[in-house]
């Protein structure tokens, strides 16, 4: 232990040294001038991988080394976190990094196939001191003892699964088990599906695998970026610090509700509207509305008014015009200028016919040079362009959604009831839409169905260009202002010290600072729609309905992406369910399935009661099995009438807070919206999302109030499941399998059915009220 404790000394003081070195170089590069793609490909590299060092040192001593393989040809390596290496001519590795072939033997190696392993040693580290060694020897010749053999290396396991939960997940490079090392290693190419009942650790084998990724494919997903999309905002936060803590920035986390860059969806829908909003029929329904909108005049004839004469614009044209620009097979706003040209042409032949016409029959008496300059007029008059913009008009994705919202066309009758609502650009005031998550899918889809206009993105730079070159002109004014004269009063001009205002004007100042787009490629990803990822990993992906599945395939044309989740986990209204309807439009038969059965999470006591909610429907399902039993069955306690329910959860929450043990313990209270209001008055420290300031409950405080929606994901010490009765069957799957260590369950209303039996005496405790 001595010697290990050595060697972690030796390694503080590197790190030490290299986070200052680390956070030199990021300063360095980000000033540095960027000429060709090449280049801000190097840099970008170099940032992501600087700066996840920092990242990975800011995360703390934990696991900077936590293992250390003895080979039988001599090799003998740390493992770690991350890698690092010593400061001499060599670079030697100090600690091999966990995703190197070579810590391999560290997840996989056993008696029977011990991969060239002599020793396998598990370091326990706290706040720098090796607090524990298990040593596994692997060549059963090896008749070398360290006195630290014998130990059951699960005790590493089983002391990180019991662990006391803080609010924020944790790496688990310290124990990744073998069936989980090989899908977290698993070739990045293709659709891999990671199916497992809760706590199979699908999340953090999601989470490795992206740090994996990350580290064997760096060129390609430093510049490309890795997409993670979470079920909510408050799981966003539960694993926001995994990746940085393995040194890996390069990721961009976002909900569902998030992937169309400029909208907040803040709004809500019924269950029915996001199931319809969600389905595959919504792809068609809209793009028929948007054919609807190309349409022809509703009289025999536009009549324009026209400097030269009237000009008729009749269904005939619009209806050759429309058919050239269908055929062009462009989206609607880039089809646009074909069915423009048709009818400009069509509107000017009608001119050239009345003016030039012979009275007497004979040719035509205008010249090519008098029809053009006919066309010129009609190309250019106001009165034309009002007319082409009523039958072919231009559309923002905004503006084509929310027509349709306000009047769904193309839907049986009760679908389009139930998203129905008034085009608020059509109140008085005009106001912003309020767009729901389920919208994001469709505006998504719209923006596909317009096609990008670039006319307005290319505008819209150049005023950005033109604003950068004020800035700069701002910035030469200034330091023209403040130039320095110390030599002014020896009258000689020249001896003025060069500044920027002498060697540089403001458009090349301006498109200098232009190339110096600081950004990382996760953040240029964030606010660009048309970016194609290079991996993308969706949790909980049972619950994204086939509108989101559409758009996240157009995130990414390799199809290159891990999906993990449990269908008897669906609780959104317009999830897919399986995995083949998901799936199957967008790849084929094209995806792998691998499943995940063991649960790290939930004790055998509580997983054999809340097993029991989807065998009440489907008797075959088996539940994953839990490595841990903790003694203590899950108890119910019920009151006699919902008023005295918020006093009974407050008890119970005190109980169960001193019924863990350890100081630092985490509590969920999980309860659907409408009884929080109340919980809260009797819970006043418990951290909420019902607050309109509070967007994400708080969740490494003590107690913390839940949506079942909002605990999807997460996991806590204990958890106290109000009410079940109102909770839908998945969602309370879901909440019955949140906690660690003790579950308790409080109602006034009667038990759901399934559960009563399990939660009856001789384990039940009834309450004194
Ligand atoms: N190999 C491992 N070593 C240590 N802890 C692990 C391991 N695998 C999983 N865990 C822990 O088990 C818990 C459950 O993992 P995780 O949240 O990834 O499960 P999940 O399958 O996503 O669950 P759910 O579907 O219920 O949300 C976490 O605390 C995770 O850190």
């Amino acid at each position: 232990m001595r010697r290990e404790q050595d060697f972690l000394d030796r390694l503080r003081a590197r790190v030490v040294a290299l986070e200052t070195a680390a956070g030199e170089a990021v300063s360095a590069a980000l000033r540095q001038d960027v000429i060709s793609a090449q280049s801000r490909l190097e840099r970008d590299v170099m940032v992501a991988e600087q700066s996840g060092l920092l990242a990975a040192f800011a995360s703390g001593e934990e696991g900077l080394c936590f293992g250390r393989l003895v080979f039988q040809d001599g090799g003998d390596h740390h493992i770690g976190r991350i890698g690092i290496r010593a400061d001499d001519d060599e670079r030697t590795p100090l600690v091999v990094d966990w995703r190197a072939d070579m810590a391999r033997p560290f997840y996989l190696a056993t008696g029977h196939t011990p991969m060239g392993l002599r020793r396998r040693r598990h370091i326990t580290t706290h706040r720098n001191q090796v607090t524990a060694l298990h040593d596994e020897i692997l060549d059963l010749e090896d008749t070398e003892r360290s006195g630290y053999e014998g130990s059951d290396a699960d005790a590493v396991l089983l002391s990180a699964l019991d662990a006391a939960r803080t609010g924020r997940m944790h790496d688990i490079v310290q124990t990744i088990q073998a069936d989980q090392d090989r899908i977290i290693r698993a070739p990045h190419q293709g659709v891999m599906v990671v199916e497992g009942g809760p706590g199979t650790g699908k999340t953090a084998v999601a989470l490795h695998r992206a740090a994996y990724l990350l580290y064997a494919q760096r060129e390609l997903l430093a510049r490309r970026a890795v997409l993670i999309v979470g079920p909510n905002a408050a799981f966003l936060s539960y694993i926001g610090q995994v990746l940085p803590s393995l040194g890996e920035t390069g990721v961009l986390l976002a909900t569902p509700a998030e992937l169309y860059p400029g909208v907040v969806a803040t709004g809500r829908d019924t269950p029915l509207a996001a199931a319809v909003k969600g389905g595959a029929a919504m792809a068609d329904a809209l793009a028929a509305h948007l054919r609807d909108l190309q349409r022809l005049p509703e009289q025999a004839a536009l009549v324009i008014e026209h400097e030269d004469g009237v000009l008729l614009l009749d269904r005939q044209i619009a209806a050759a015009a429309r058919e050239r620009a269908r055929a062009a097979q462009l989206p609607h706003n880039l089809a646009r200028p074909h069915f423009a040209f048709s009818v400009i042409d069509q509107l000017t032949a009608q001119l050239v016919e009345r003016i030039g016409a012979d009275p007497y029959g004979g040719p035509n008496l205008l010249g090519p040079d008098d029809q053009a300059q006919l066309g010129k007029a009609v190309a250019t008059s106001p009165a034309v362009h009002a007319a082409i913009e009523e039958l072919w008009p231009l559309l923002t994705p905004e503006q084509l959604v929310a027509d349709f919202l306000a009047d769904p066309t193309h839907l049986p009758h009760h679908e389009a009831e139930a998203i129905r609502r008034p085009d608020p650009s059509a109140s008085v005031p005009p106001q912003e839409p309020d767009w729901t998550p389920a919208d994001v899918a469709l505006l998504d889809e719209a923006a596909e169905l317009l096609g990008d206009d670039d006319s307005a993105r290319r505008a819209a730079e150049e005023a950005r260009r033109q604003q950068a070159i004020a800035y700069a002109q701002g910035v030469l004014d200034l330091s023209y202002g403040s130039r320095t004269l110390e030599f002014e009063d020896k009258d000689e001009e020249d001896s003025e010290v060069l500044a920027a205002h002498d060697l540089i004007d403001a458009e090349r100042l301006a498109d200098r600072q232009e190339e110096l787009d600081h950004r990382s490629a996760a953040e240029r990803a964030a606010a660009d729609r048309t970016w194609a990822f290079g991996h993308i990993i969706v949790d909980e992906a049972q619950e994204l309905s086939p509108m989101l599945w559409r758009l996240l395939m157009r995130r990414c044309p390799t199809r290159s992406m891990t999906l993990v989740g449990d269908p008897a986990q669906t609780s959104e209204p317009g999830g897919c369910g399986s995995w083949d309807a998901a799936l199957t439009p967008h790849v084929g038969d094209r995806w792998q399935r691998v499943v995940l059965d063991v649960n790290y999470r939930t004790p055998a006591e509580i997983m054999d009661v809340a097993a029991r909610i989807p065998q009440a429907t489907d008797p075959a399902y088996t539940p994953p099995r839990s490595v841990r039993s903790t003694g203590v069955p899950p108890r119910a306690e019920h009151v006699a009438d919902t008023a005295a329910l918020p006093a009974a959860v407050a008890r119970v929450v005190a109980e169960e807070q001193r019924a863990l043990t350890g100081t630092e313990r985490r509590l969920a209270v999980i309860a659907t919206p409408e009884h929080h209001a109340t919980l809260l008055a009797e819970l006043p420290m418990a951290s909420a999302a019902t607050g309109s300031l509070e967007v994400t409950p708080d969740l490494t405080q003590p107690v913390v109030l839940l949506t079942p929606g909002q605990a999807k994901g997460l996991e806590f010490d204990a958890v106290v499941v109000v009410e079940p009765d109102g909770f839908g069957a998945n969602e309370l799957y879901v909440a019955l399998t949140r906690a660690t260590q003790r579950l308790a369950v409080v109602h006034a209303d009667t038990l759901p059915h399934a559960l009563a039996p399990a939660l009856t005496e001789p384990t039940r405790t009834r309450a004194a009220i």
